[in-house]
């Protein structure tokens, strides 16, 4: 379980917070969407439960291990969060494999191997290990940064904007692959999207956030 408790945050350059008490929870296997005004803290509220920034109150855990209070701040990478960001897009220089094998290098080569296979599996592009992201299309490019995304099995996956880039023909589709992908491996999923259509397709609950503070929060009844 994810529990946000009256987090703030304010950016050194800012004269009021960009966060302000933000709080709410989410279940393991949950997908919550962060919706809301351009401008309103989405995205500042992903760097934050990243550990990219660092709020100045409140209280972050992650399955019951506090990442977060004024005494405890757990580095990014010991954080166990995967995260999709579209500034984070595929390396264009480096193979599909090297993409997803980049945040395993730690596992020694025959597990490494293993774990690339799974992941290649999972997003359905066995085989596809020698290309390079240019040699594959919008919805493959997202795919295999997903599976590398979840190749070193992180407990929280954070996706902003994943679709900004798509074609609006190619946009359903991608994101219905996407959260497949992403409720067969049952992991607690964060989306920041400005698109009220994706939050209301794919989460189990919908914050609305408006001028760094929760304006809204519903559990979404999916048809
Ligand atoms: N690095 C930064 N330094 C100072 N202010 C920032 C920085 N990044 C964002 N901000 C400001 O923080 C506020 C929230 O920005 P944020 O990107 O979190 O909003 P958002 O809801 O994700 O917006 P959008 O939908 O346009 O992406 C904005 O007023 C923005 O100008």
């Amino acid at each position: 379980m994810i529990e946000c408790k009256d987090i703030s945050f304010r950016y050194s350059n800012a004269i009021e917070p960009t966060l302000n008490k933000v709080s709410f929870s989410l279940h393991n296997g949950g997908v919550l969407a962060v919706v809301g005004p351009s401008g309103g803290g989405k995205s500042t509220l992903l760097r934050v439960i990243a550990g990219l920034e660092t709020p100045y109150e409140g209280t972050l855990s992650i399955n019951n291990k506090v990442v977060f209070n004024v005494n405890n701040n757990v580095k990014p990478e010991n954080r166990g969060i995967g995260m999709l960001f579209q500034d984070y897009a595929l390396f264009p220089h480096m193979t599909v494999k090297k993409n997803i094998e980049y945040g395993i290098d730690h596992l020694p080569k025959k597990e490494r191997k293993q774990r690339l296979d799974e992941v290649l599996e999972l997003v359905a592009l066995g085989g596809y290990e020698k290309r390079y992201p240019h040699e594959l299309s919008g919805g493959q490019q997202q795919r295999i940064a997903l599976a590398r995304a979840l190749a070193p099995k992180p407990k929280l996956l954070l996706l902003d904007e994943p679709f900004s880039n798509l074609d609006t023909h190619l946009l359903k589709k991608v994101r219905d692959d996407l959260f497949n992908i992403i409720r067969k491996t049952n992991i607690t999923t964060i989306m920041v999207t400005h698109n009220p259509e994706d939050a209301k397709a794919e989460a189990d609950k919908i914050i609305s956030i408006v001028d760094g503070r929760i304006d809204r929060e519903v559990m979404n009844m999916k048809d």
